[in-house]
């Protein structure tokens, strides 16, 4: 059997499903985790259309922050792509079948389902909690699930792609994968004894031999080195990409893709054998195809599918499913975005480590938004991140708390906005195109800040775009510090507003800095969707005014109507964020007595 890549061929298919127009709605899933309104899923005139996973959740143990992370990606990528108008969908779910989970339902007495039942269900309750606002939610213990690995399986088996044989070699329970002698090493276990384990993860292995069904991966090497290397962003960061391109220049041996029920009775059988129960892994990575409609009406959505995965699942997700999918005759996906671990104390934050942090904990205490942005703040795709309390108290006090915070406290004051309005722009205070010799009262740091705030959005979206929120987070952080600059530099307290002069230019600086608020506020919603709305809420911007297209900055100063001026300011639902104390994160944080910039 001979394996031709199509490359060209998929590319094609790609561009012609993306040139299709609108996307029937009613092919967006209802279920009704979507938050985000449906007055913000307008179809732009490119009729683009997203489809984002994150992996399924491996339900043996509870969640920790590393899953909310990879949640809180996607959600961010998501959500940034819906406001830009595109129609996007967004999956993520839980992985219920394998060894691990029959082991784990063992070890506490409970039959296998009602074990998933239950972890399942905390992962989702993570995800309504944490505002992940997925379209789709699947479960691999799904009737249609079944269906589509049965289908799945059956199109690899006529196409030749299955062959009944012997494995003999390696296998790590706790990591659900094969492994060759060059992935193994010598270690000894906390009694002393003398253990194999697998280099990359740690785990222990163990040598097995059993009769079951392989797939032909070795086929696929030069067609998986040529996607790889014909397609710069199939794998980003390109660290993981060429990680990829390593393995593929070793050896690559047929896969075993089931067990014999004797050993694993906790899975799908392999059509025709009920003998043999079909590998996890090719089980859980179909569950990209059963969310959209797999064999039937996959088309238009597969072709748009953007993988976000940990580092730890790269060759599931870099290997093994690309050379699944072109096997089955499928395009590929066009992205499998990789992010990196939290770690504690150096170490894999892992649910069969238990070191992990609770991220219902951790929420309670800081908020949901606090640990969301931290997560998307600290958070680096190519780098590991250690977690720490001491660090997430000080970055949200300062960034999210005083910096955020203190800006809208002072601008909606009544001390200092007693009308409650969003002012007026006066254009001979403020005139454009004065950046060297300034005018009016405007200084060229201004002008420099005008200049940042206008570019922050294409900037913003650059980086949501290759998933480097951090830098998206800190470019917002930057203009923030830049925005309270400019109120402390013209000091507008210290203005006489019954001198219609001064008056004209205290409402400037209120209305700059308004505006700067705005566009912060716009562009932090895919981030901190919670946080985001009562600051545009306090600033009286309307829901339909929330969009990317709609963001204008500053319209007055480029001559233009501004839809904000004058207008009455929303209800003071109190201070943004509120500072929380240096608590090392063993109690709940005590309310400090007022925030630092809120007391101007
Ligand atoms: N420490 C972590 N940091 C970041 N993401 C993580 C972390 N742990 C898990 N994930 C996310 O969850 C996915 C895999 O989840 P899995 O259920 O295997 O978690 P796990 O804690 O590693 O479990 P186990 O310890 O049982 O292997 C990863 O690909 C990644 O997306």
């Amino acid at each position: 059997m001979k394996v031709k890549p199509h490359l060209t061929v998929l590319a094609r298919c790609f561009d012609s499903v993306r040139s299709r127009s609108q996307v029937s709605s009613n092919l967006l899933s209802k279920w009704s985790y979507l938050r985000i309104s449906s007055r913000f899923t307008h179809t732009d005139s490119s009729g683009k259309v997203f489809y984002i996973t994150t992996p399924i959740f491996y339900v043996n143990a509870a969640p920790h922050i590393g899953h909310l992370y990879s949640a809180a990606i996607a959600d961010c990528l998501h959500r940034s792509r819906v406001l830009r108008g595109f129609n996007s969908r967004f999956a993520t779910g839980t992985d219920e079948h394998g060894l691990k989970i029959q082991q784990a339902a063992e070890s506490v007495h409970k039959d296998p389902l009602r074990f998933c039942n239950e972890v399942s269900e905390r992962f989702k309750h993570l995800f309504v909690r944490s505002n992940i606002s997925c379209t789709d939610f699947i479960r691999t213990t799904e009737d249609r699930h079944h269906r589509t690995v049965e289908h799945f399986w059956t199109v690899l088996q006529k196409k030749g792609f299955l062959y009944k044989g012997t494995y003999e070699g390696w296998y790590s329970t706790q990591d659900e994968s094969f492994l060759t002698p060059t992935q193994v090493t010598e270690a000894t276990d906390v009694n002393g004894n003398e253990i194999k384990i697998s280099i990359e993860s740690g785990h222990k292995v163990e040598w097995m031999k059993e009769e079951n069904y392989m797939f032909r991966l070795s086929e696929f090497r030069s067609p998986l080195q040529q996607w790889l290397k014909e397609n710069p962003s199939a794998v980003q960061p390109e660290k993981f990409r060429h990680m990829a391109l390593q393995w593929l220049d070793d050896d690559l041996p047929d896969l075993s893709v089931s067990r014999q029920k004797s050993r694993l009775q906790w899975g799908i059988a392999v059509p025709g054998d009920p003998e043999q129960t079909i590998y996890v892994w090719l089980d859980a990575l179909v569950n990209y195809l059963t969310v959209v409609g797999y064999p039937e009406s996959h088309s238009l959505w597969w072709s748009a599918a953007h993988h976000i995965v940990g580092k730890d699942i790269l060759k599931f997700h870099a290997i093994y499913w690309p050379a699944f999918l072109m096997a089955a005759g499928l395009p590929l996906p066009q992205v499998v975005n990789v992010h990196s671990h939290w770690t504690v104390q150096g170490k894999k934050m892992s649910k069969s480590l238990g070191n992990v942090v609770d991220p219902f904990d951790t929420s309670e205490r800081y908020t949901v938004d606090g640990l969301r942005y931290f997560l998307l703040r600290q958070g680096v795709p190519e780098h590991d991140c250690d977690y720490d309390d001491t660090k997430l108290v000080k970055l949200l006090n300062s960034e999210l708390a005083d910096a955020l915070g203190g800006l809208l406290n002072r601008c909606t004051a009544p001390t200092l906005n007693p009308a409650q309005v969003y002012p007026y722009f006066c254009s001979s205070s403020f005139p454009k195109g004065c950046t060297k010799e300034p005018k009016g009262r405007a200084k060229p740091e201004d002008y420099k800040m005008v200049e940042s705030v206008t570019e922050l959005p294409t900037v913003v979206q650059e980086h949501f775009e290759s998933l480097h929120i951090y830098k998206a987070l800190e470019a917002i952080s930057a203009c923030v510090r830049q925005t309270n600059g400019f109120v402390q530099r013209h000091a507008p307290w210290k203005l006489d507003c019954t001198e219609a002069c001064d008056k004209q230019w205290h409402d400037t600086i209120l209305h700059v800095s308004m505006e700067c608020l705005r566009v912060y506020g716009t562009l932090l919603q895919p981030v901190v969707p919670g946080l985001a709305d009562k600051l545009l809420c306090r600033l009286g911007v309307r829901p339909e005014e929330r969009t990317w297209e709609a963001v204008h900055f500053l319209e007055k100063y480029r001559g233009r109507k501004c839809p904000f001026e004058g207008r009455t300011l929303g209800p003071d639902r109190g201070v943004l964020f509120t500072r929380l104390e240096r608590d090392m994160g063993k109690e709940k944080p005590k309310k400090s007595k007022k925030n630092k910039l809120n007391s101007q």
